[in-house]
Protein backbone atom coordinates (compact mmCIF):
# COMPACT_ATOMS: atom_id res chain seq x y z
CA UNK A 1 0.00 0.00 0.00
CA UNK A 2 1.10 3.73 -0.96
CA UNK A 3 1.91 6.13 1.46
CA UNK A 4 -0.42 8.78 2.45
CA UNK A 5 1.44 11.73 1.85
CA UNK A 6 2.31 13.94 5.01
CA UNK A 7 -0.38 16.69 6.47
CA UNK A 8 2.60 18.98 6.64
CA UNK A 9 4.16 19.35 3.28
CA UNK A 10 7.10 21.72 4.38
CA UNK A 11 7.19 20.59 8.45
CA UNK A 12 7.93 16.95 6.69
CA UNK A 13 10.15 18.44 3.59
CA UNK A 14 11.95 21.03 5.14
CA UNK A 15 11.89 21.96 8.92
CA UNK A 16 12.39 18.14 9.82
CA UNK A 17 15.12 18.09 6.37
CA UNK A 18 13.54 15.06 4.76
CA UNK A 19 13.66 17.06 1.76
CA UNK A 20 12.00 15.99 -1.15
CA UNK A 21 14.33 13.10 -1.20
CA UNK A 22 12.26 11.80 2.06
CA UNK A 23 8.56 11.99 -0.01
CA UNK A 24 10.25 10.46 -2.58
CA UNK A 25 11.26 7.45 -0.78
CA UNK A 26 7.84 7.10 1.09
CA UNK A 27 6.63 5.18 -2.19
CA UNK A 28 4.24 7.95 -3.17
CA UNK A 29 1.29 6.83 -6.18
CA UNK A 30 1.51 10.92 -6.83
CA UNK A 31 3.55 13.59 -5.70
CA UNK A 32 1.55 15.82 -3.73
CA UNK A 33 -0.92 18.37 -5.18
CA UNK A 34 1.93 21.77 -4.37
CA UNK A 35 4.27 19.82 -6.84
CA UNK A 36 1.62 19.46 -9.87
CA UNK A 37 2.85 22.28 -12.69
CA UNK A 38 0.56 24.36 -14.61
CA UNK A 39 -0.26 22.68 -18.09
CA UNK A 40 1.53 25.12 -20.03
CA UNK A 41 4.65 24.56 -18.03
CA UNK A 42 4.51 20.93 -18.50
CA UNK A 43 4.08 20.98 -22.70
CA UNK A 44 7.18 21.56 -24.09
CA UNK A 45 8.17 20.65 -27.44
CA UNK A 46 11.50 18.79 -27.48
CA UNK A 47 13.16 18.73 -31.06
CA UNK A 48 15.78 15.66 -32.06
CA UNK A 49 18.63 15.88 -33.96
CA UNK A 50 19.44 19.31 -32.53
CA UNK A 51 22.32 19.52 -30.78
CA UNK A 52 24.22 22.68 -28.56
CA UNK A 53 28.17 22.55 -29.95
CA UNK A 54 30.86 20.41 -28.46
CA UNK A 55 34.45 21.57 -28.48
CA UNK A 56 37.18 20.47 -27.76
CA UNK A 57 39.68 22.73 -25.73
CA UNK A 58 42.53 20.55 -25.94
CA UNK A 59 43.81 23.26 -28.74
CA UNK A 60 41.93 26.33 -27.62
CA UNK A 61 44.63 28.94 -28.20
CA UNK A 62 43.50 27.96 -31.79
CA UNK A 63 41.97 31.18 -33.47
CA UNK A 64 39.18 28.39 -34.73
CA UNK A 65 38.78 26.83 -31.60
CA UNK A 66 38.41 30.14 -29.69
CA UNK A 67 35.96 31.29 -32.41
CA UNK A 68 33.43 28.19 -31.70
CA UNK A 69 33.32 29.45 -27.90
CA UNK A 70 32.39 32.48 -28.82
CA UNK A 71 29.90 31.56 -31.77
CA UNK A 72 28.41 29.26 -29.21
CA UNK A 73 28.13 31.88 -26.78
CA UNK A 74 26.30 33.90 -28.94
CA UNK A 75 24.25 31.76 -30.55
CA UNK A 76 23.44 29.14 -28.42
CA UNK A 77 24.64 30.55 -24.79
CA UNK A 78 25.36 26.44 -23.68
CA UNK A 79 27.97 24.85 -25.21
CA UNK A 80 29.76 21.01 -24.03
CA UNK A 81 33.46 21.11 -23.53
CA UNK A 82 35.42 18.09 -23.61
CA UNK A 83 39.50 17.88 -23.22
CA UNK A 84 39.02 20.97 -20.56
CA UNK A 85 41.49 19.44 -18.37
CA UNK A 86 39.69 19.30 -15.45
CA UNK A 87 40.75 15.72 -14.06
CA UNK A 88 38.35 13.03 -14.70
CA UNK A 89 38.69 11.54 -10.86
CA UNK A 90 37.80 14.98 -9.80
CA UNK A 91 34.49 14.87 -11.58
CA UNK A 92 34.16 11.48 -10.24
CA UNK A 93 34.71 12.42 -6.42
CA UNK A 94 32.18 14.97 -6.66
CA UNK A 95 29.49 13.34 -7.88
CA UNK A 96 30.05 10.94 -5.41
CA UNK A 97 30.19 13.23 -2.60
CA UNK A 98 26.82 14.69 -3.63
CA UNK A 99 25.04 11.23 -3.04
CA UNK A 100 27.14 10.94 0.26
CA UNK A 101 25.51 14.11 1.24
CA UNK A 102 22.24 13.26 0.86
CA UNK A 103 22.29 9.92 2.34
CA UNK A 104 23.04 11.28 5.61
CA UNK A 105 19.93 10.67 7.95
CA UNK A 106 17.57 14.12 8.19
CA UNK A 107 18.90 15.12 11.49
CA UNK A 108 22.15 15.49 9.89
CA UNK A 109 21.26 17.72 6.72
CA UNK A 110 18.89 20.13 8.70
CA UNK A 111 21.75 21.91 10.36
CA UNK A 112 22.35 23.14 7.02
CA UNK A 113 19.00 24.67 6.15
CA UNK A 114 18.47 28.32 6.56
CA UNK A 115 17.33 28.35 9.79
CA UNK A 116 19.86 26.44 11.28
CA UNK A 117 22.98 26.94 9.01
CA UNK A 118 26.47 27.96 10.66
CA UNK A 119 26.74 30.50 7.88
CA UNK A 120 24.71 32.41 5.29
CA UNK A 121 26.96 31.24 2.43
CA UNK A 122 25.83 27.39 3.29
CA UNK A 123 22.40 26.33 2.73
CA UNK A 124 20.31 23.11 2.09
CA UNK A 125 17.07 23.84 0.61
CA UNK A 126 14.12 22.32 -1.79
CA UNK A 127 12.28 23.87 -3.82
CA UNK A 128 13.57 27.07 -5.10
CA UNK A 129 11.30 29.94 -3.69
CA UNK A 130 8.14 28.35 -1.86
CA UNK A 131 6.61 31.33 -1.05
CA UNK A 132 6.47 32.73 -4.81
CA UNK A 133 5.65 29.69 -6.56
CA UNK A 134 3.01 28.08 -8.50
CA UNK A 135 4.11 24.88 -8.12
CA UNK A 136 7.12 23.28 -6.37
CA UNK A 137 10.15 21.99 -7.70
CA UNK A 138 10.99 17.94 -7.50
CA UNK A 139 15.01 18.92 -6.50
CA UNK A 140 16.40 19.23 -3.43
CA UNK A 141 19.90 21.78 -3.53
CA UNK A 142 23.09 22.02 -1.05
CA UNK A 143 24.42 25.72 -1.82
CA UNK A 144 28.16 26.70 -1.10
CA UNK A 145 29.11 30.38 -1.50
CA UNK A 146 33.09 30.46 -1.42
CA UNK A 147 34.33 33.15 0.55
CA UNK A 148 37.77 31.51 1.98
CA UNK A 149 39.54 27.84 2.36
CA UNK A 150 39.28 28.45 5.97
CA UNK A 151 35.17 29.55 6.23
CA UNK A 152 34.94 26.52 3.95
CA UNK A 153 36.86 24.07 5.99
CA UNK A 154 34.78 25.49 8.89
CA UNK A 155 31.37 25.44 7.89
CA UNK A 156 30.80 23.49 4.77
CA UNK A 157 29.45 19.81 5.33
CA UNK A 158 32.58 17.41 5.71
CA UNK A 159 30.61 14.75 3.55
CA UNK A 160 31.22 16.62 0.63
CA UNK A 161 33.68 19.40 1.32
CA UNK A 162 36.95 18.66 0.14
CA UNK A 163 35.43 17.49 -2.91
CA UNK A 164 33.65 20.41 -3.72
CA UNK A 165 36.75 22.64 -3.04
CA UNK A 166 39.10 20.14 -5.01
CA UNK A 167 36.61 20.79 -7.95
CA UNK A 168 36.11 24.11 -7.64
CA UNK A 169 40.09 24.66 -7.63
CA UNK A 170 40.78 22.00 -10.36
CA UNK A 171 38.58 24.45 -12.39
CA UNK A 172 40.08 27.50 -12.09
CA UNK A 173 42.18 27.50 -14.78
CA UNK A 174 39.62 26.52 -17.27
CA UNK A 175 37.33 29.52 -16.09
CA UNK A 176 40.02 31.60 -16.76
CA UNK A 177 40.64 29.99 -20.32
CA UNK A 178 37.19 30.48 -21.46
CA UNK A 179 36.92 34.01 -19.94
CA UNK A 180 39.66 35.27 -21.67
CA UNK A 181 38.72 34.33 -25.03
CA UNK A 182 34.87 35.27 -24.48
CA UNK A 183 36.27 38.88 -23.40
CA UNK A 184 38.27 39.39 -26.25
CA UNK A 185 35.42 39.24 -28.42
CA UNK A 186 34.42 42.23 -26.42
CA UNK A 187 37.39 44.28 -26.65
CA UNK A 188 39.13 43.57 -23.28
CA UNK A 189 42.35 42.35 -23.91
CA UNK A 190 42.61 40.16 -20.97
CA UNK A 191 41.46 39.25 -17.63
CA UNK A 192 43.78 40.32 -15.25
CA UNK A 193 43.77 42.22 -11.69
CA UNK A 194 42.35 44.71 -12.62
CA UNK A 195 38.71 43.31 -13.90
CA UNK A 196 39.04 39.54 -12.58
CA UNK A 197 36.92 40.57 -9.51
CA UNK A 198 33.87 42.18 -11.93
CA UNK A 199 34.37 38.60 -14.00
CA UNK A 200 34.91 36.20 -11.81
CA UNK A 201 35.46 37.28 -7.69
CA UNK A 202 32.66 35.63 -6.38
CA UNK A 203 31.75 31.54 -6.75
CA UNK A 204 28.55 29.51 -5.87
CA UNK A 205 28.50 25.60 -5.99
CA UNK A 206 25.31 23.79 -5.97
CA UNK A 207 24.92 20.22 -5.35
CA UNK A 208 22.09 19.06 -7.08
CA UNK A 209 20.07 16.31 -5.97
CA UNK A 210 16.88 15.00 -8.41
CA UNK A 211 14.98 12.02 -6.11
CA UNK A 212 12.82 9.49 -8.26
CA UNK A 213 9.47 11.03 -8.58
CA UNK A 214 6.50 8.64 -9.76
CA UNK A 215 3.81 11.35 -11.84
CA UNK A 216 7.28 12.69 -13.17
CA UNK A 217 4.90 14.09 -15.83
CA UNK A 218 3.54 16.17 -14.03
CA UNK A 219 6.02 18.29 -12.05
CA UNK A 220 9.31 19.36 -12.80
CA UNK A 221 12.93 19.33 -11.34
CA UNK A 222 13.82 22.89 -12.41
CA UNK A 223 11.72 25.20 -13.86
CA UNK A 224 12.53 27.08 -16.86
CA UNK A 225 15.08 30.33 -15.70
CA UNK A 226 18.91 31.39 -16.34
CA UNK A 227 21.50 31.54 -14.23
CA UNK A 228 22.35 35.19 -13.40
CA UNK A 229 26.22 34.18 -13.20
CA UNK A 230 28.48 35.38 -15.58
CA UNK A 231 29.32 31.76 -16.49
CA UNK A 232 28.13 28.43 -15.20
CA UNK A 233 30.45 25.13 -15.21
CA UNK A 234 27.88 22.65 -14.75
CA UNK A 235 29.02 18.82 -14.50
CA UNK A 236 26.13 16.16 -14.95
CA UNK A 237 25.70 12.72 -14.03
CA UNK A 238 24.50 10.29 -17.15
CA UNK A 239 21.24 10.26 -16.37
CA UNK A 240 20.04 13.30 -18.52
CA UNK A 241 17.17 15.56 -17.94
CA UNK A 242 18.54 19.18 -18.73
CA UNK A 243 16.85 21.17 -21.67
CA UNK A 244 17.77 24.11 -23.00
CA UNK A 245 15.85 27.12 -25.34
CA UNK A 246 15.97 26.41 -28.99
CA UNK A 247 17.15 29.74 -30.89
CA UNK A 248 14.00 29.70 -32.13
CA UNK A 249 12.92 30.88 -28.88
CA UNK A 250 10.31 27.68 -28.91
CA UNK A 251 11.51 24.81 -29.29
CA UNK A 252 13.38 22.73 -26.15
CA UNK A 253 16.91 20.58 -26.79
CA UNK A 254 17.87 17.91 -25.05
CA UNK A 255 21.77 18.30 -23.36
CA UNK A 256 22.80 14.27 -23.32
CA UNK A 257 25.24 13.57 -21.07
CA UNK A 258 28.95 13.15 -22.57
CA UNK A 259 31.30 11.24 -20.25
CA UNK A 260 33.59 13.08 -19.01
CA UNK A 261 32.56 16.29 -20.56
CA UNK A 262 31.77 19.84 -18.99
CA UNK A 263 28.18 22.06 -19.69
CA UNK A 264 29.10 25.66 -20.10
CA UNK A 265 26.71 28.41 -20.27
CA UNK A 266 26.58 32.07 -19.89
CA UNK A 267 24.65 33.91 -17.19
CA UNK A 268 22.77 37.06 -16.69
CA UNK A 269 26.13 39.09 -15.84
CA UNK A 270 27.79 38.69 -18.85
CA UNK A 271 24.69 39.04 -21.38
CA UNK A 272 24.55 42.67 -19.33
CA UNK A 273 27.74 43.12 -19.24
CA UNK A 274 28.49 41.96 -23.20
CA UNK A 275 25.48 44.59 -24.44
CA UNK A 276 23.40 41.47 -25.33
CA UNK A 277 26.28 39.97 -27.38
CA UNK A 278 26.49 36.74 -25.18
CA UNK A 279 23.12 35.01 -24.55
CA UNK A 280 22.23 33.65 -21.31
CA UNK A 281 19.85 31.12 -22.25
CA UNK A 282 16.63 29.80 -20.36
CA UNK A 283 16.63 25.94 -19.75
CA UNK A 284 15.23 23.33 -17.79
CA UNK A 285 15.54 20.23 -15.94
CA UNK A 286 13.03 17.36 -16.59
CA UNK A 287 11.86 14.89 -13.58
CA UNK A 288 12.83 11.16 -13.89
CA UNK A 289 10.45 8.30 -13.00
CA UNK A 290 12.64 5.64 -12.51
CA UNK A 291 16.36 7.19 -11.57
CA UNK A 292 17.76 9.59 -9.41
CA UNK A 293 20.23 12.32 -10.96
CA UNK A 294 22.50 15.15 -9.62
CA UNK A 295 24.42 17.43 -11.22
CA UNK A 296 27.07 20.63 -9.91
CA UNK A 297 27.50 24.04 -11.05
CA UNK A 298 29.47 25.80 -10.34
CA UNK A 299 27.80 30.10 -10.60
CA UNK A 300 31.07 32.20 -11.67
CA UNK A 301 30.18 35.31 -10.59
CA UNK A 302 31.03 38.89 -10.06
CA UNK A 303 31.11 40.32 -6.25
CA UNK A 304 28.15 41.24 -4.69
CA UNK A 305 29.25 44.61 -4.29
CA UNK A 306 30.06 45.62 -7.56
CA UNK A 307 27.97 47.11 -10.19
CA UNK A 308 27.03 45.77 -13.72
CA UNK A 309 26.52 46.90 -17.02
CA UNK A 310 27.74 47.47 -20.43
CA UNK A 311 31.33 47.20 -20.28
CA UNK A 312 32.65 50.50 -21.74
CA UNK A 313 34.80 48.45 -24.72
CA UNK A 314 31.33 47.37 -25.54
CA UNK A 315 29.70 50.79 -26.75
CA UNK A 316 33.14 52.28 -27.40
CA UNK A 317 32.04 52.28 -31.21
CA UNK A 318 28.72 53.92 -30.41
CA UNK A 319 26.31 50.90 -29.48
CA UNK A 320 23.52 52.06 -27.28
CA UNK A 321 23.19 50.22 -23.87
CA UNK A 322 19.99 48.01 -23.80
CA UNK A 323 21.14 47.43 -19.94
CA UNK A 324 21.41 50.19 -16.95
CA UNK A 325 24.34 49.97 -14.11
CA UNK A 326 22.78 47.45 -11.17
CA UNK A 327 24.32 46.56 -8.11
CA UNK A 328 25.04 42.73 -8.21
CA UNK A 329 23.82 41.45 -4.84
CA UNK A 330 20.28 43.47 -5.97
CA UNK A 331 20.13 41.46 -9.20
CA UNK A 332 20.98 38.48 -7.52
CA UNK A 333 18.46 39.02 -4.39
CA UNK A 334 15.61 40.19 -7.26
CA UNK A 335 16.33 36.54 -8.86
CA UNK A 336 16.48 34.46 -5.53
CA UNK A 337 12.93 35.92 -4.48
CA UNK A 338 10.87 35.17 -6.88
CA UNK A 339 9.64 32.22 -8.72
CA UNK A 340 11.78 30.83 -11.77
CA UNK A 341 10.09 32.72 -14.69
CA UNK A 342 12.57 32.07 -18.22
CA UNK A 343 14.57 35.10 -18.77
CA UNK A 344 12.53 37.43 -17.17
CA UNK A 345 15.48 38.54 -14.62
CA UNK A 346 17.48 40.03 -17.02
CA UNK A 347 14.29 42.70 -17.50
CA UNK A 348 15.37 44.15 -13.97
CA UNK A 349 18.53 45.58 -15.79
CA UNK A 350 16.73 46.25 -18.91
CA UNK A 351 16.54 50.01 -20.36
CA UNK A 352 13.36 50.40 -21.72
CA UNK A 353 13.05 53.04 -23.98
CA UNK A 354 10.17 55.44 -24.32
C1 LIG B 1 18.75 27.23 -5.45
O1 LIG B 1 18.19 26.89 -6.63
C2 LIG B 1 18.61 27.37 -7.85
C3 LIG B 1 19.66 28.24 -7.89
C4 LIG B 1 20.11 28.72 -9.10
C5 LIG B 1 21.20 29.66 -9.08
C6 LIG B 1 21.70 30.20 -10.18
C7 LIG B 1 22.82 31.11 -10.09
O2 LIG B 1 23.25 31.66 -11.07
S1 LIG B 1 23.52 31.31 -8.53
C8 LIG B 1 24.75 32.53 -8.63
C9 LIG B 1 24.32 33.60 -7.74
N1 LIG B 1 25.34 34.55 -7.48
C10 LIG B 1 25.86 34.63 -6.25
O3 LIG B 1 25.50 33.94 -5.34
C11 LIG B 1 26.95 35.63 -6.03
C12 LIG B 1 26.52 36.84 -5.36
N2 LIG B 1 25.89 36.59 -4.07
C13 LIG B 1 25.22 37.52 -3.43
O4 LIG B 1 25.09 38.63 -3.96
C14 LIG B 1 24.64 37.22 -2.08
O5 LIG B 1 25.26 36.11 -1.54
C15 LIG B 1 23.12 36.94 -2.11
C16 LIG B 1 22.80 35.70 -2.93
C17 LIG B 1 22.38 38.14 -2.71
C18 LIG B 1 22.64 36.73 -0.69
O6 LIG B 1 22.66 37.96 -0.05
P1 LIG B 1 22.47 38.18 1.53
O7 LIG B 1 21.85 39.51 1.69
O8 LIG B 1 23.73 37.93 2.22
O9 LIG B 1 21.57 36.96 1.95
P2 LIG B 1 20.04 36.72 2.19
O10 LIG B 1 19.32 37.95 2.69
O11 LIG B 1 20.05 35.52 3.01
O12 LIG B 1 19.47 36.36 0.75
C19 LIG B 1 18.65 37.21 0.00
C20 LIG B 1 17.51 36.36 -0.56
O13 LIG B 1 18.01 35.35 -1.42
C21 LIG B 1 17.67 34.03 -0.93
N3 LIG B 1 18.84 33.17 -1.08
C22 LIG B 1 20.08 33.45 -0.69
N4 LIG B 1 20.91 32.46 -1.04
C23 LIG B 1 20.16 31.52 -1.65
C24 LIG B 1 20.42 30.25 -2.26
N5 LIG B 1 21.65 29.76 -2.31
N6 LIG B 1 19.42 29.59 -2.83
C25 LIG B 1 18.16 30.07 -2.81
N7 LIG B 1 17.82 31.27 -2.26
C26 LIG B 1 18.81 31.97 -1.69
C27 LIG B 1 17.34 34.23 0.52
O14 LIG B 1 16.41 33.26 0.92
C28 LIG B 1 16.77 35.62 0.55
O15 LIG B 1 15.39 35.64 0.22
P3 LIG B 1 14.30 35.91 1.36
O16 LIG B 1 13.01 35.84 0.59
O17 LIG B 1 14.48 34.80 2.32
O18 LIG B 1 14.60 37.24 1.94
C29 LIG B 1 19.48 28.29 -10.27
C30 LIG B 1 18.41 27.40 -10.21
C31 LIG B 1 17.96 26.94 -9.00
O19 LIG B 1 16.89 26.11 -8.90
O1 LIG C 1 20.86 20.00 -13.26
C1 LIG C 1 21.06 20.57 -14.31
O2 LIG C 1 21.34 19.97 -15.34
C2 LIG C 1 20.93 22.09 -14.40
C3 LIG C 1 20.91 22.77 -13.07
C4 LIG C 1 20.66 24.24 -13.17
O3 LIG C 1 20.19 24.72 -14.16
C5 LIG C 1 21.00 25.12 -12.03
O4 LIG C 1 21.33 24.63 -10.93
O5 LIG C 1 20.97 26.36 -12.23
FE1 LIG D 1 20.58 26.88 -14.19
Amino acid sequence: MAAAIPSDLSEFVMVKGNGVKGLSEMGLKSVPREYIQPLEERMMKVVSGEFIPIIDMANCDEPKVQDAICDAAQKWGFFQIINHGVPLHVLENVKDATHRFYQMPPQEKVKFTKENSPSNHVRYGSSFSPEAEKALEWKDYLSLFYVSDHEAQTTWPSACRDEALEYMKRSEILIKQLLNVLVKRLNVSKIDETNEALFMGSKRINLNYYPVCPNHEETIAIGRHSDVSTLTILLQDEIGGLHVRAPNHRDWIHVPPISGALVINIGDALQVMSNGRYKSIEHRVSANGSKIRVSVPIFVNPRPSDVIGPLPQVLASGEKAMYRDVLYSDYVKHFFRKSHDGKMTVEYAKIHSL
